[in-house]
Order: structure tokens, then C-alpha cells, then sequence
């Protein structure tokens, strides 16, 4: 439990933002949350509820909500940040000048940046101009509802700078929710966003009625692929075989509470991506990310199958009935386990 109350400001109210205030509050400290709209500010102010995101969970008093960003980060000691990674560098440059310059600055979110192929950490790094040593990073199997419902579950607070991420692993620390610290942000950072894309495949194989065998086959290999890319970035292969590796993975490719999987399933099932999206406003970040993914394997000279076969499903251009195909036809370079 925490030691030491902080303030933390959360920017943005969805359903990740919305539960880890609950993991925050739990701990012992104040949070406060940006939403972008009136009616999800209302709602966690005075009926003690995210309706749009978390339905059914009580928020306590120790959350409070607001509109106004520079109202949120005031005084703030930790900030989060949980919008959209597509979105998050246009969000950033409006906050960067109210973020207090103490403030240690928290990805939660699982994706890469397309155009510039940036983890999130560096988009937040290159738009405010902090030390590394300022951000950190944390990524588990952390499926949001559950999180909300105080169901037991692990993750990882990764930071360059050891004593913040020992910091922020004692601010976190409550009775559901049990932090690690690593060093690694960038294994951690590749696992969250890959996991994503194996998501989306796995799911697709379920969409087609494949059973255990299949989902089994496409998880081990997404992990070697994932492990392939991180290591030759630079990252711990341990940090692969963890909670933000394994972990995540298991969590995201089990679980129908998963929007990636859920995704997959539908493509699986034969819906276009356009079609998918006309039905849901709920974020899938592997259907962005596998294209940052596969041009930042391609850049590191890294064999990336799974990730060109659910990027090609994504755009249309192969069926996942065939994506699957590919995945058993001896077309790639990887021959041993
Ligand atoms: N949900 C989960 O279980 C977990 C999610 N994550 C990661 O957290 C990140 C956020 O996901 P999650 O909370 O689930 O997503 P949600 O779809 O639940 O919520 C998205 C939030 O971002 C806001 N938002 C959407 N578009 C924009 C924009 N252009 N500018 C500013 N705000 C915007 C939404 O506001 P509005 O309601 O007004 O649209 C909403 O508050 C993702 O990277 C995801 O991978 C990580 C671990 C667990
Ligand atoms: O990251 C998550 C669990 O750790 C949430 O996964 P989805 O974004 O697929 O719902």
C-alpha cells in the first residue's frame, strides 16, 4: 500500500484510465481524471460512475473529474496517460506546457506511432522534452473491466531511472494489484503493443471456428516474433517471457473481454475492417499498430509474418482464412522453434 498520498493526474477517462484511478485510489491516493466530454465528467462527479466505460463500479470520493487539462494536472506529482496512441502526440503538445516539470510522466498505453514508428514513451519524451529518466511505462495483462472488479492481477512499472519506477511500484502496490519494476521500457513497450497484433490474429482463427491447436500454435509464434523485434531493438529477452510478454499475451489472446480479439473475431467471422469500425468506437490498437510494427521489423532487418499477414487481413487485401494458410505454408524464413 502507499506510503506516501500523491496526486495523480489521469488524462484520459476511458475504460483503462477509469480502472487504473481505481488501482491509484485504492493505493491510497488522489486522482484526478480528464474526460473530453460534460456527460462523462458528470457522471464520475455526481453519480460515482463511468457509465460510458466501467458500468456498474463505484468510483470513490478520492476520484474527482474535469474537462479542464490545466485544472487536472495541477500540482500533479504523477501523470498518466491513457488516450488513443494515434492520437496521443496532439493530445501531448496542447498538455506538455501544464505538465508540473517535477512530474513523472506514465504510459499505459500498448501501440506505435505510425509515420514516425515511435513507442509511445519516445512520442512523450520528443514532445516534451524530458529526461528518459522521467517517463515510465506500465504494461501487464491488465484487462481493464477486470482490473475494475479488484479480480487479483500483476504488472510491470518499468523506468530507466530504478528509484522512480520503485516510486511509482509503491504508489500503485494495493490490495488487487501487485507492480514489478524493470529497467527494460523498451521490452515492455514492444510486448504491449505486439501482443495487440497477435490478438487480432488469434482472434481471427477463433472468428473461424479453429480450436486450441490453432490459437496455441499463433501464440507461441506471435511471442517468438514479438522477442525476435525487441531483442534486436535491444531490449531483455526476459522481459519477453514476463508479465509484459507472456503475460499480456495470454491475458489478450484468452480473453473475449479483449477489443483486439474481439476485432480478429469479427474479421474472422468475415467483416470488413471498415464495417468493424462502423459498429464499434472502441479502441483496437493492433489494427494501427501492425503497420508500425512491420515497417519497424522491416527497418531492423526482422522476419515479421504474423504481423504482414494481420496488417494484409486489416487492409483487405488477403482473407483471414488465407492468413492463416500462410501462417502453416513454409513462406518464411524461421524454420526452427
Ligand atoms: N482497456 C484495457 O483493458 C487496457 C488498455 N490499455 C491501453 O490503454 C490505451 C487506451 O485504451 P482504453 O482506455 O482501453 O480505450 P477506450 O476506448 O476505453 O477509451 C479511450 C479514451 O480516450 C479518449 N479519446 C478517444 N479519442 C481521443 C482523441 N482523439 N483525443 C483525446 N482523447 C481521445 C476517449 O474519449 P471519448 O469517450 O470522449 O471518446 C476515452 O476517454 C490504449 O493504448 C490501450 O492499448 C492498456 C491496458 C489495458
Ligand atoms: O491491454 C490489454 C490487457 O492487458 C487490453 O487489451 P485490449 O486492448 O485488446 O482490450
Amino acid at each position: 500500500m502507499s506510503e506516501t498520498k500523491k496526486k495523480v493526474a489521469v488524462f484520459s477517462a476511458g475504460s483503462w484510465g477509469t480502472a487504473f484511478s481505481l488501482v491509484l485510489a485504492d493505493a491510497g491516493n488522489d486522482v484526478t481524471l480528464w474526460a473530453r466530454r460534460d456527460d462523462v465528467v458528470e457522471a464520475i462527479n455526481e453519480r460515482r460512475e463511468n457509465t460510458d466505460y466501467l458500468p456498474g463500479i463505484e468510483l470513490p470520493p478520492s476520484i474527482s473529474a474535469s474537462t479542464d487539462p490545466e485544472q487536472v494536472a495541477a500540482d500533479a506529482d504523477v501523470v498518466v496517460l491513457t488516450v488513443p496512441s494515434q492520437s496521443l502526440r496532439e493530445n501531448l503538445t496542447a498538455w506538455a506546457p501544464i505538465i508540473p516539470e517535477k512530474a513523472t510522466m506514465v504510459s499505459l498505453m500498448k501501440g506505435v506511432e505510425l509515420g514516425t514508428l515511435m513507442r509511445m514513451s519516445e512520442v512523450i519524451q520528443e514532445v516534451t522534452d524530458a529526461a528518459a529518466q522521467r517517463i515510465a511505462v506500465i504494461s501487464g495483462p491488465n484487462l481493464a473491466r477486470e482490473i475494475a472488479r479488484r479480480e487479483p492481477a500483476a504488472s510491470v512499472v518499468a523506468c530507466l531511472d530504478e528509484d522512480r519506477a520503485k516510486e511509482l511500484q509503491a504508489i500503485t502496490h494495493g490490495p488487487s494489484f501487485r507492480p514489478y519494476t524493470s529497467v527494460d521500457v523498451l521490452g515492455c513497450e514492444i510486448g504491449g503493443a505486439y501482443k495487440n497484433v497477435v490478438g487480432l490474429a488469434v482472434g481471427m482463427a477463433v472468428g473461424l471456428g479453429f480450436g486450441d491447436n490453432t490459437t496455441a500454435s499463433v501464440i507461441t509464434r506471435g511471442l517468438a516474433e514479438t522477442a525476435r523485434l525487441a531483442t534486436a531493438q535491444g531490449a531483455n529477452p526476459l522481459t519477453l517471457m514476463g508479465l509484459a510478454g507472456l503475460g499480456d499475451l495470454v491475458a489478450t489472446c484468452s480473453s473475449p473481454l479483449s477489443r483486439n480479439r474481439t476485432f480478429g473475431e469479427r474479421l474472422g467471422q468475415g467483416m470488413t475492417t471498415e464495417e468493424i469500425y462502423a459498429s464499434t468506437s472502441q479502441v483496437a490498437e493492433g489494427a494501427k499498430s501492425c503497420k508500425s510494427l512491420l515497417a519497424l521489423a522491416e527497418r531492423t532487418g526482422i522476419d515479421a509474418p504474423i504481423a504482414a499477414a494481420v496488417d494484409a487481413v486489416v487492409d483487405g487485401r488477403m482473407t483471414a482464412l488465407d492468413m492463416m494458410n500462410s501462417f502453416i505454408a513454409r513462406d518464411t524464413k524461421a524454420e526452427t522453434d
